[in-house]
């Protein structure tokens, strides 16, 4: 371990100093180390040693098998939130559930969400609207707010009329990302009886009622309608409603006896947040990246018109697939604004990585936003390039090269969904408006967080289409 490149380190404290930074620098830093040490390289603060990956072959050992998918820090700093979830379990308890909940994502239930995302698209179509007088928009929060409704009736069975203080659930979630990403930097903060008594704790813990609050009455709700209609007979399919949600699966296990109240609760947080946060992320560095390159832009929207002609009407699933050039500008965009940036696993067995001997009870971080840009394998990875992912431009490239949603046996259970559901609104937002550059790629200041955030506005300006010739 200790011929591995890395920073230099200070006597007993190691790395602790060298991290003690605001969370933009942190993001800075980690970047400018990656550039520095390569391929692999160390950080240590006090007991704690953390390998760091850039390369696809080294991402590949890691996650492609279950012997090296444990997660610990930072996740478990996520349990007074999200319990043992599905983002945060490990062993017998994530595979378990895992199996569960894999049906929720089956193709054929999320084909019925369809309809629900088309509404969706139509109702942010009209915040659009509402606001169009504003000159520009911030999309972080009009798209958060658009893929928490969505997550909250498709996944959850809840309508919006049925969903209070959605802005203050938002609210909530930043703060505890900002707990989370002080807690990392902080050594002395992994001392649960130390960080207990910090200010950070006590922001933590006034959060997390509203974040608890928020899904338990949605799953309260959904029990009883559940109940009132076993009552009556009456099948969900009979009312015209989404059926099969995957709280309605988590509440069949539990009829069964394979899951709790509080299992139902874990996982209900764990896909609300999942759902929702990283999918409206991707959404909003796609419109700003979209508003800042007209050409492409224009060839989207050229698809669109061969899809839909002048017509007004409303997508269908087949439509979707034959987005193939709008898929191309997803995956692209994702390369370069991965929803979930860094991954971290938790070796409990040795792994020789690179030649090194890995002992285990070492943390290793895998670097997605520098893994998509590394230049070998995208050359000029700055530059916004859908055609990297034409199917003759893909083949040979090692698939661990290119991992937002991550990979192997762990990777994302939404991805399917969170393709569809950016599909559905983008091609509705493109189809009304025109996207016009206010923040510039340039301007991006990155912050280590939760998911890809910066520590300012994202800023668009939508131009309706039908007013473009005139103007
Ligand atoms: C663009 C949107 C999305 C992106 C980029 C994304 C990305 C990811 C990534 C990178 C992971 C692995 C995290 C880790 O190992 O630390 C993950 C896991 C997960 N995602 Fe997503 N996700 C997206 C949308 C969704 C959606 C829509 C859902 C649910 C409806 C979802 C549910 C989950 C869950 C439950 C896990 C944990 C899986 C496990 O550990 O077995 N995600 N996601």
């Amino acid at each position: 371990m200790h011929k591995i490149p890395g920073p230099p380190r200070v006597p007993l404290l190691g790395h602790m100093v060298a991290m003690y930074k605001s969370p933009d620098k942190i993001f800075e830093h980690l970047r400018i180390w990656n550039k520095i040490y390569g391929r692999l390289w160390r950080l240590d603060g006090a007991h704690i040693h953390t390998i760091h990956l850039t390369h696809p072959e080294d991402v590949e050992l890691i996650l492609s098998t279950t012997a090296y998918n444990q997660k610990d820090l930072p996740y478990t700093f996520l349990q007074g939130w999200l319990g043992e979830g599905l983002l945060v379990s490990n062993g017998d308890k994530w595979h378990q559930r895992r199996k569960m909940l894999t049906p929720a994502f089956h193709l054929k239930i999320l084909n019925k969400y369809f309809s629900v995302l088309c509404e969706h698209t139509q109702e942010l179509l009209v915040t659009i609207e509402n606001e169009l007088n504003k000159g520009k928009i911030d999309v972080v929060p009009l798209i958060s707010k658009a893929t928490l409704l969505i997550m909250c009736e498709t996944a959850l069975g809840a309508k919006p009329h049925e969903i209070p203080s959605i802005n203050s659930y938002i609210q909530s979630i930043h703060k505890i990302g900002e707990c989370v990403v002080k807690r990392l930097i902080k050594p002395w903060f992994l001392v649960d009886f130390i960080y207990g008594l910090s200010f950070t704790a006590r922001q933590e813990r006034a959060v997390l009622p509203d974040l608890h609050n928020f899904t338990k009455n949605i799953i309260e709700r959904r029990r009883r309608k559940r109940n009132r209609n076993t009552a009556t007979g009456i099948q969900e399919n009979n009312v015209n409603e989404v059926k099969a949600t995957m709280l309605d699966i988590l509440l069949d296990e539990e009829a069964k006896g394979t899951i709790n109240d509080k299992g139902i609760r874990e996982e209900v947080d764990t896909f609300l947040f999942e759902g929702h946060d990283t999918t409206a992320t991707a959404l909003a560095f796609m419109m700003m990246r979209i508003a800042n390159e007209p050409d492409i832009q224009d060839s989207i929207c050229e698809e669109l018109q061969d899809i839909f002609g002048d017509s007004q009407r409303s997508p269908t699933i087949e439509d979707l697939s034959k987005m193939k050039y709008l898929e191309c500008c997803i995956k692209e965009s994702l390369r370069l604004y991965p929803s979930v940036p860094f991954l971290s696993r938790y070796l409990t067995k040795e792994v020789v990585i690179a030649g090194y001997t890995i002992p285990k009870n070492t943390y290793v971080d895998l670097h997605v936003f520098d893994i998509h840009r590394d230049p070998e394998v995208y050359p000029e990875p700055e530059k916004f390039r859908p055609e990297r992912f034409l199917p003759e431009n893909t083949a040979g490239r090692n698939p661990y090269s290119y991992i937002p949603f991550s990979a192997g046996p762990r990777n994302c259970i939404g991805q399917k969904f969170a393709t569809m559901m950016i599909k559905t609104l983008m091609s509705g937002i493109l189809r009304k408006y025109r996207l016009e550059p206010i923040t510039r790629p340039e301007d991006l200041v990155f912050i280590a967080d939760l998911v890809l955030r910066t520590n300012h506005p994202i800023d668009v300006r939508f131009r309706p289409r039908e007013h473009l010739t005139s103007n």
